[in-house]
C-alpha cells in the first residue's frame, strides 16, 4: 500500500456501479473513497490482493460485510474501479488488466476474458462477415485497440455484438470502433477523436497517462473533497466530470478569436459551452479580475433556465458568481431599460403589429401586386435582417435567396408600405427585437467600457438573426476592433433552426475561420431514434451558420434502443388509446412519468391531449416558460414542440402529426411564393426533427387522421396501410 497520500482517481464504471448499490451501501462506499483519499493507511480499509487476478495491482477494499470496492494501486495513484457485492466485485476484477496504450498514452482497462471467449462464439449469426474484416491489425492498433484484444475484435460480427462487449473494451478503443463501424476511415476516425498528434508521454509514466484527455474520458482525478462528496451523494450526471476528449479539447484552451462549435442534436454542445463558461470563470478568479464576468446567452428562456440550473450543479458558488445566464431577448430588454429606453419591445406576434401592417398596406400596398404576407416576409428577411433604415438602402440590398424578384419601381412602392409601418410603430413607442438590438449596439458603440463581460457563450446560435449576431459582436471584448481571443464561444446546429432566421456570422463581424469545430457523437439519443430524426430532414440543405453548407455526415450514437413507435390512427380517441398504451409500456420499462413528455404542434392540440390524459386519471404538468423543469415533481409533462427545444426526456410522444397540422395548412396557403412555401415546410421538418431528438430512449409519433408528409418515407408503408384500412 502506498505510504504517502496518493492521487485518487475514480473510474466512470465505479460511479455507475455505486449508483446501483442500495442507498445505505452507497453512503458507506462514499466514506471509503474519502478515506482512501485523505487517510489511505487508516485502520479498517482492509486492502486485500485478489487471488487469481491477472493484474497484480488489482486490490479490493472493504465497503461493508458484503460489499467491496476494486481499487488499483500503481505508481503512486489509487484508482477506484468498481463497487459491488463481494463475489461480483472479485469476478469483475479477476480478468481485467490495466495498461497504458503506447500510441495514445491513454490508460486502458481491458477484460481479457473476451480474448478467450471471442464474441463470435456466442453469436447466432456466425455466418455474417466480421464487422472489422476490412481493417488490418495495424489499422485497429492505430486507432487504439490493445493488441491483446485483436482476436476478440476480429470475431465481432454486428453492431449489437460490439455494444454487448462494450464493458470489456477500453472506452477510447470502443469509441474508435464505433467510428469504424459507422463507416469512417482510419484517418477520419483519428481526426474525429482528435488523436492527430503523437503522445509525448512515456507508457511507463502511469500517473501522467492518467491525466491525458483520453484517460480523463474515463478517469476522474479527485482534487477537492467537497466536489467528491457532491459527486458521491447525488445521482450523477456524467457530463459533469467525464468529457469526451473531442469535447475537452474545446474547453480547456486558449483560442485566438471567436470559436464556433457545430454538431447534431445531443452531441453535447450545451455541455461543452457550460464547461467552457466554468473554465473561463475559473480563469477570472485566478487572475483576480474582480469585475470580470462571463455572459452565457441562449435564444429561448427555457434553455437559459435549464442551463442556469445545470451550471449551479457544475460550478462552485465563486465560479457561479462570475457567470450570468440569460436569453438574449431578456438581456437586451434589461440592458435597454437600464439605459432609459422607453419603448416596448414586441417579442413574438402582437396584434398591434398586425394592425400597423394592415393600416400601412391599406393605404400604400393595394396596387403593388404583392400580398401583405409577402411584404411582411420581405421586411423580416431583407429589411430587418440587413439593418436597412431607408429607401436607398433597400434599393441597394442584394435579395439573395428570395423567390420573387422585384424591380426598382416596385421596390419604391414597397418601401412606402415599410415606411408607413415603421412610422406607426414609432408613433406607438413600439420596437421589434431587431430595432432593440440595433439600439443596444449603438449605445455600446458610444460607451465601449459599459459592460463587465470578458467572454460570451452563445447557445442555439442557429435561431439568431443577423442583428442579434451584430449585437453579440459588439458585446464581445475586442482586440484591434474585433472580437478578441477567447471572447466568443458559439454553439449551434442549423438543422435545428425553427424560427426562420438565418445569418452568416462572418457578415456580422464574427470571424471563426480556423476555429470552427464539429461534434459528431450523440450522447442523448439511441441510434434508432437518431436515424429516424435524421430521416425527417434528409435532403434539406442547411448552412453552417456562416457562408457554407452543413451536412449530417458521420453522426452516430453510442447506444441502441427500440425503434420509434409510429401510430397512424384515424381518430383522436384511437390516438389517445395508442398514446396511453405506449405510456404504460414506458412505465413498465421503468421510465417515470416525469420523464415522459407529450408534445404537439399548437397550444390547442397540447390542451386537447392534456384534457384527454387528465380525464383518464393522469397527472399532467405543462412545460412552463422561463422555468427549468423540476423532475422531482410527479406527473407527465406536456408542451408545444417549440417549448421542448433544448430540453430532453427519457421518452417523447409527438401527437397529431397530421396532414394540415405539420406544416400548418394556413401557413402553406398564405405562402406567397415557392421559396417561402419551401421555408415553411423546412421549418416544420426542423421542428419535427428537434422534437424527436429530445427523446433519450423512447419515441412515439402519432397521427389522428391523414399523416403529415413530413414523416420519413420509412414510415410511408405504415401510413399507406392505415389509410387503406380507413378507406375500407
Ligand atoms: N461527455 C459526456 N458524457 C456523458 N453524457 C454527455 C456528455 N456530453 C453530453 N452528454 C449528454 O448528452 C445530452 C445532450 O447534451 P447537450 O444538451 O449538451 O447536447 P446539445 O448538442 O446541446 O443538444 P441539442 O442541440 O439537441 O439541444 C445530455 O443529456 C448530456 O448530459
Amino acid at each position: 500500500m502506498t505510504a504517502r497520500k496518493p492521487d485518487v482517481h475514480i473510474m466512470i464504471d465505479a460511479l455507475l456501479s455505486q449508483n446501483r448499490l442500495p442507498r445505505a451501501v452507497q453512503d458507506k462506499a462514499a466514506k471509503l473513497i474519502l478515506k482512501l483519499k485523505n487517510d489511505p493507511a487508516a485502520n479498517g480499509i482492509n486492502f486485500e490482493s485478489i487471488e487469481g487476478a491477472r493484474d497484480r495491482h488489482m486490490k479490493s477494499a472493504r465497503i461493508d460485510q458484503g460489499h467491496r470496492a476494486i481499487v488499483y494501486d500503481r505508481g503512486g495513484a489509487l484508482i477506484v474501479l468498481w463497487m459491488d457485492k463481494h463475489d461480483d466485485a472479485y469476478r469483475w476484477a479477476r480478468d481485467r488488466i490495466i495498461d497504458v496504450n503506447p500510441l495514445t498514452a491513454s490508460v486502458q482497462v481491458t477484460d481479457m476474458s473476451l480474448v478467450e471467449v471471442p464474441p463470435a462464439a456466442q453469436a447466432a449469426g456466425a455466418a455474417e462477415k466480421p464487422r472489422f474484416a476490412d481493417y488490418s491489425d495495424a489499422n485497429l492498433v492505430a486507432v487504439g485497440v490493445p493488441e491483446a484484444l485483436l482476436p476478440a475484435i476480429r470475431a465481432i460480427r454486428t453492431d449489437e455484438e460490439l455494444e454487448a462487449n462494450k464493458p470489456g473494451i477500453p472506452a477510447d478503443a470502443y469509441d474508435a470502433l464505433v467510428c469504424l463501424a459507422a463507416g469512417y476511415s482510419v484517418e477520419e476516425t483519428l481526426e474525429e477523436l482528435e488523436r492527430t498528434t503523437a503522445s509525448n508521454i512515456s507508457a511507463d509514466d502511469f500517473a501522467a497517462a492518467l491525466k491525458t484527455p483520453e484517460s480523463q474520458r474515463s478517469f476522474w482525478f479527485v482534487e477537492d473533497d467537497q466536489e467528491l462528496q457532491k459527486v458521491l451523494d447525488e445521482p450523477l450526471e456524467f457530463w459533469r466530470i467525464f468529457l469526451h476528449p473531442s469535447q475537452r479539447k474545446l474547453v480547456n484552451r486558449q483560442w485566438n478569436g471567436p470559436v464556433l462549435v457545430r454538431g447534431g442534436a445531443g452531441t453535447g454542445k450545451t455541455v461543452v459551452a457550460m464547461h467552457r463558461a466554468r473554465y473561463l470563470a475559473g480563469r477570472l478568479i485566478t487572475a483576480k479580475d474582480a469585475l470580470g464576468k462571463i455572459l452565457f446567452t441562449t435564444f429561448t428562456s427555457n434553455l437559459a433556465a435549464d442551463v442556469k440550473a445545470n451550471l449551479i450543479n457544475l460550478c462552485s458558488q465563486e465560479e457561479m458568481d462570475r457567470i450570468e445566464v440569460m436569453h438574449l431577448d431578456g438581456w437586451v430588454t434589461d440592458f435597454l431599460r437600464r439605459q432609459g429606453y422607453q419603448r416596448e419591445i414586441l417579442y413574438g406576434d402582437d396584434p398591434r403589429q398586425t394592425d400597423a401592417w394592415d393600416a400601412a398596406f391599406r393605404v400604400h400596398g393595394k396596387d403593388i401586386g404583392l400580398s401583405l404576407e409577402f411584404l411582411r416576409d420581405e421586411w423580416r428577411q431583407v429589411v430587418q435582417a440587413n439593418g436597412i433604415s431607408d429607401m436607398p438602402g433597400y434599393l441597394r440590398v442584394q435579395r439573395t435567396g428570395r423567390g420573387t424578384s422585384i424591380d426598382r419601381k416596385t421596390k419604391e412602392k414597397v418601401w412606402a408600405v415599410f415606411a408607413a409601418y415603421r412610422a406607426r410603430l414609432d408613433e406607438e413607442q413600439l420596437s421589434e427585437p431587431e430595432d432593440a438590438y440595433r439600439h443596444a449596439r449603438d449605445i455600446l458603440r458610444a460607451k465601449p467600457a459599459l459592460l463587465p463581460y470578458r467572454a460570451i457563450m452563445v447557445d442555439e446560435a442557429q435561431d439568431l438573426g443577423a442583428e442579434a449576431f451584430r449585437l453579440i459582436a459588439e458585446i464581445a471584448p475586442k482586440a484591434d476592433g474585433v472580437a478578441g481571443p477567447d471572447s466568443l464561444f458559439i454553439v449551434g446546429d442549423a438543422h435545428q433552426r425553427i424560427y426562420g432566421r438565418r445569418a452568416a456570422m462572418s457578415k456580422c463581424g464574427i470571424n471563426v475561420r480556423g476555429r470552427s469545430r464539429k461534434l459528431r457523437i450523440c450522447y442523448r439519443t439511441s441510434d434508432e431514434i437518431r436515424r429516424f430524426a435524421e430521416a425527417i430532414i434528409q435532403g434539406v440543405t442547411v448552412d453552417d451558420l456562416d457562408d457554407s453548407t452543413d451536412d449530417l455526415k458521420g453522426y452516430r450514437s453510442l447506444f441502441h434502443g427500440p425503434r420509434p413507435d409510429i401510430a397512424i390512427t384515424s381518430s383522436p380517441e384511437d390516438e389517445l388509446s395508442a398514446l396511453v398504451e405506449w405510456i404504460e409500456r414506458c412505465k413498465a420499462d421503468g421510465i417515470e412519468e416525469s420523464e415522459i413528455c407529450v408534445l404537439a404542434r399548437t397550444n390547442d392540440l397540447v390542451k386537447a391531449a392534456a384534457d384527454g390524459l387528465k380525464a383518464l386519471g393522469f397527472k399532467v404538468n405543462m412545460l412552463a416558460r422561463k422555468k427549468a423543469d423540476d423532475r422531482t415533481k410527479a406527473g407527465l409533462r406536456l408542451g408545444t414542440m417549440h417549448r421542448a427545444k433544448g430540453l430532453e426526456f427519457a421518452a417523447i410522444a409527438i401527437v397529431d402529426v397530421n396532414d394540415g397540422v405539420m406544416p400548418p395548412r394556413w401557413l402553406l396557403d398564405a405562402a406567397p411564393d415557392a421559396a417561402i412555401r419551401r421555408q415553411v415546410i423546412e421549418a416544420d421538418k426542423a421542428l419535427l426533427h428537434v422534437s424527436s431528438t429530445r427523446a433519450k430512449k423512447r419515441l412515439f409519433v402519432a397521427t389522428s387522421g391523414d399523416a403529415s408528409d413530413l414523416l420519413p418515407k420509412a414510415t410511408a408503408g405504415d401510413r399507406k396501410a392505415a389509410q387503406q384500412a380507413r378507406a375500407a
